[in-house]
């Protein structure tokens, strides 16, 4: 039916109810299971998933290792659900702010047997949801139709190179930047938008000084001292005003791709001794989980084919590469060393491959 949402529309809203704390059932064409995220799931609602079967918590692999739970599965652990766990053991297996307080105790059971394509599937549209990287899975019977639900396939939760549709822009005279165009553009899977800013009047036939920055709260707005972005933004701004003209992309990818909520916690991980990188791990993350093939799209929309790429991380040069935009140059941004952030500069050039 012409009204009936599109697999990437169901995909958008499975994040959403997954955030709400409503399971979704995911399909591979065989088998069906309820989904759910450890973070959000209530008690009332595990206790109708535990009606269908065995429940199962996935884990990525991070976590699982520094819960010495055994990985079976590559890439991710399925730990038994014992009989008199609530939500609050679900959390405490997902969430390691009380892991050196409160230590998991018991041996973990993780499932060996049977195919994990739908856990794997559940652990990636729990993350595009910006949640906790655990989800919790029951296997449903296979023709089990759960009226209301929404229902994905496995594939289905894989997101597809998102196109961005541009929404407004509009003239903006700032301090450091002098007078600039803000452009607006909207994902079409109706996820959060994300910001162009042309300085000046930028040729469209050389290549133009670029920034693609990723938010960071608390170093763009709070000014925080943990990290270098804040100085970045400013510098890359200033630099734009300098030449007269440039292209200033802000992704909406804060923490790296994680959110806010999560890069907290991974503060708080910090502030318990661990860097980074060992951070985002203990929460069951990879070191980043940003998808710069946005930035490539973006710079294509804008008309952009050459760009001189302002960063100290090889990475986003390569990304932007193999998303189809000759990078001519990469022009160093080393500003913002402080005390506070040497040691998360260093870890940065020791584990992630950034140029000092
Ligand atoms: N998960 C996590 N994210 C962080 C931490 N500190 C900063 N960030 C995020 O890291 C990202 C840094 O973005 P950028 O400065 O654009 O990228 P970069 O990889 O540092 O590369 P450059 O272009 O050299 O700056 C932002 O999304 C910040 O919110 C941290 O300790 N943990
Ligand atoms: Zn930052």
């Amino acid at each position: 039916m012409l009204l009936s949402p599109s697999p990437l529309e169901r995909l958008n809203r499975a994040r959403a109810d997954l955030r709400m704390g409503l399971p979704v059932v995911l399909t591979d064409g065989t088998d069906a299971a309820l989904v759910a995220a450890s973070e959000t799931l209530d008690e009332a609602r595990l206790a109708a998933m535990r009606g269908f079967g065995t429940v199962v918590v996935v884990l990525t692999a991070h976590r699982a290792q520094t819960l010495k739970a055994r990985v079976y599965d590559g890439d991710l652990s399925r730990v038994v659900l014992p009989a008199e766990a609530g939500v609050g053991w679900i959390e405490a297996l997902a969430d390691p702010a009380e892991d050196l307080t409160h230590p998991m105790k018991g041996p973990l059971t993780s499932q060996r047997e049977g195919d994990a394509g739908l856990h794997r599937a559940a652990i990636r549209l729990v993350k595009s949801a910006q949640l906790l990287p655990a989800a919790v899975l029951v296997p449903l019977p296979a023709a089990h139709g759960l009226d209301g639900l929404t229902s994905l396939t496995a594939g289905e939760t894989e997101a597809p190179e998102t196109r961005l549709d541009p929404v407004v822009a509009a003239r903006l005279p700032m301090q450091l930047a002098g007078v600039g165009r803000l452009h607006v553009f909207r994902p079409q899977d109706g996820g959060i938008e994300h910001y162009a800013i042309e300085i000046g009047r930028p040729m469209r036939d050389s290549p133009v000084l670029a920034r693609l920055h990723s938010a960071c709260f608390t170093g763009d707005v709070l000014g925080s001292l943990k990290c270098d972005c804040g100085p970045q933004l400013h510098a890359a701004l200033s630099a734009m005003q300098t030449e007269g003209a440039g292209v200033l992309l802000y992704l909406n990818q804060e923490g790296r791709g994680i959110g806010l909520a999560n890069k907290m916690r991974a503060y708080s991980l910090q502030d318990q001794g661990f860097d980074t990188v060992e951070a985002n791990h203990r929460l069951g993350f990879e070191d980043d989980e940003r998808d710069f093939r946005l930035g490539a799209e973006l710079l294509r929309r804008l008309g952009f084919e050459q760009v001189r790429l302002l960063t100290n991380n090889p990475k986003k040069q390569a990304m932007l590469e193999s998303g189809g935009i000759k990078v001519t140059e990469r022009v160093p941004l080393k500003v913002g060393l402080t005390e506070e952030n040497a040691a998360y500069l260093a870890t940065k050039a020791a584990k992630s491959g950034h140029l000092l």
